[in-house]
């Protein structure tokens, strides 16, 4: 199940971001990617301890750490560190594969299950032609290009691809999570819980009996499904 973010970063924060996506000095994708996926990575990333990657990856994470819509569908347990990818000219495309299932964190070798992958954009859709993150959902393929500043999650199991850019540059950070609930379908019916919990505070407010016994009802199936 996909799930869109929006306003992860907002307009301050996307200039910011942008400013530093421009004098960075980015490589080759090929360097991060698994033996099936070389054959098919064709883009441009930053190194992870350059100085515009490691200013950009505390943005992000502080602005996950502020968004209660990803923590509600996300669950995060670890967060790998995000990363920076570029595609336009001749380096625009990454074809079909699927995420490593572990990853490694850069310096700490801290290891991260990829329940989720997470693709942040960061360029205005109307500034490139093409680079749709099309992903293999069980409801058929999802083509995705979002407003810059909004995030998808996608499950890490999905196999997906970014369609060549013909005109213009799209930059992104792409990362993993690994959730404290394991399974996709357990994740997504605590989150959608919660959207209704949200709904109900608003309309018949926090005390009412319903709301308290369904908000334990949550944290009930939180501690049950948790690996924590
Ligand atoms: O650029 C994206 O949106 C996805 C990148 C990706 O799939 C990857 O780096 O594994
Ligand atoms: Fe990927």
């Amino acid at each position: 199940m996909l799930i869109r973010i929006p306003g992860v970063f907002d307009a301050d924060a996307l200039a910011r971001a942008r400013a530093l996506l421009e004098d960075a000095p980015w490589t080759d994708g090929a360097t991060t990617a698994g033996t099936q996926a070389l054959q098919v990575k064709h883009n441009q990333q930053l190194p992870v301890t350059c100085a515009p990657a490691q200013a950009l990856q505390s943005m992000v994470l502080g602005a996950l750490e502020r968004h209660p819509v990803f923590f509600s569908a996300a669950l995060p347990k670890r967060v790998f560190p995000p990363m920076f990818n570029r595609y336009g000219g001749a380096a625009n495309t990454y074809g079909a594969h699927v995420d490593n299932a572990i990853r490694y964190t850069p310096g700490r070798g801290e290891r991260v299950r990829t329940d989720l992958s997470a693709t942040l954009f960061l360029a205005d859709p109307s500034d490139y032609d093409g680079g749709e993150l099309v992903i293999d959902d069980t409801y058929g393929e999802q083509r995705v290009k979002l407003a810059a500043g909004d995030l998808v999650l996608y499950p890490g199991t999905s196999v997906h691809r970014v369609e060549p850019v013909t005109r213009g540059v799209r930059v992104a950070s792409f990362f993993w999570i690994e959730s404290l609930v394991r399974s996709d379908e357990q994740r997504r019916l605590l989150h959608d819980m919660d959207r209704f919990l949200v709904h109900l505070r608003s309309t018949v407010g926090e005390t009412d009996p319903g709301v308290v016994g369904l908000t334990g009802t949550y944290h009930n199936l939180l501690r049950q499904w948790a690996d924590t």
